[in-house]
């Protein structure tokens, strides 16, 4: 087992030492959370979080908002900032808290790399311990990160969400392998917070096992994507307690069109069941993605520690 593995399934016991304080969003303000990679995709699921616990925020990639920040919020508005980074030095995030700072805005960041340059350019910091050998691909720090997101949308994260998430994790790890049998296009859905996590899972497999992957929200997929479903289709269906009819019919349509579905929390080719309420669902479900990402790595014989032309970290001179 390499380090990256090691890590999705090592995770859980950090999740308890997540110390979070009495950090949490000014209700009054909007939130914006930016981050690269990634983080960003939690950010986009911790945004979803913040707004359904009635705290106006959206998610923003670390360059959009260093650049552009008007195309994203009215000038009119100053929000506070929420910056996600693992290494605490990736180059747009960075550059992202320290653009806000200077123009006064308050910067919180959530990191796993204590003096880093994102500390230091933020208003208060939240750490977490993550596993230091984590490879290059993010595992624990993601989940670590997006327990941290939770519990600052004021989201019950407690031992037992934990216990949940790994005995998810555990079903899955007999389920994967039959499921993946000549296929080779992946899409991930999901809706709400489960979205962000959605595309996370399509990032984890690209990063991981060099794949072609697409994430979208599930209705949107019958608006032209769903052309492409066929008996090489493998569907990893997030299901929203919310919309769980809605989304079982979708779920139904692909199976009949040769798609084979693996449902979290709702019908599929397998089907893995959820005991824990919407809220924290895409904390649970997170590293069922990332070991998935795991085991179509191992199909292709690829090794996830090190995927070709990445790096641990994006700085930019
Ligand atoms: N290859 C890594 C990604 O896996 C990571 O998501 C991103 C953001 O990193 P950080 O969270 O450290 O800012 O950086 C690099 O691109």
């Amino acid at each position: 087992m390499n380090a990256t593995e090691r890590g999705i399934r090592e995770q859980f016991s950090l999740w308890n030492k997540v110390d979070m304080r009495d950090v949490h969003p000014d209700p009054e303000a909007v939130t914006v959370v930016v981050g690269c990679g990634t983080s960003v995709h939690i950010a986009d699921s911790i945004a979803a979080s913040l707004n359904a616990n009635s705290a106006f925020s959206r998610a923003v990639a670390g360059n959009e908002w260093t650049r552009r920040p008007q195309d994203y919020v009215p000038p009119s508005i100053r929000p506070n900032i929420l910056a996600l980074s693992r290494s605490g030095e990736s180059t747009e995030t960075v550059a992202a808290a320290i653009e806000s700072r200077r123009k006064g805005l308050y910067v919180t960041a959530f990191t796993c790399a204590e003096g880093a340059s994102l500390e230091k350019n933020a208003d208060e910091t939240v750490l977490a311990e993550t596993h230091a050998e984590e490879g290059i691909v993010m595992t624990a720090s993601a989940s670590l990160m997006l327990l941290m997101g939770l519990r600052y949308a004021g989201i019950s994260v407690t031992p037992e969400t934990t216990a949940a998430a790994e005995t998810l994790l555990a079903e899955a790890d007999t389920q994967l392998t039959p499921l993946l049998e000549g296929r080779s296009h992946f899409v991930f859905l999901g809706a709400g917070a489960l979205y962000g996590v959605a595309r996370e899972g399509s990032l984890k497999l690209q990063e991981m096992s060099l794949s072609q992957t697409e994430a979208h929200h599930p209705l949107e997929y019958r608006h032209g994507p769903i052309s492409l479903i066929d008996d090489r289709s493998l569907v990893v269906f997030l299901y929203h307690p919310d919309t769980l009819e809605e989304e079982s019919i979708l779920a139904k349509d692909l199976m009949a069109k040769g798609a084979r579905v693996l449902g979290i929390g709702g019908p599929g080719t397998v089907s893995l069941s959820v005991s824990e309420g919407a809220d924290v669902r895409p904390l649970v479900v997170l590293p069922v993605l990332q070991l998935f990402g795991e085991y179509v790595a191992r199909s292709k014989g690829l090794d996830t520690l090190a995927p070709r032309h990445l790096t641990k970290v994006v700085t930019i001179a």
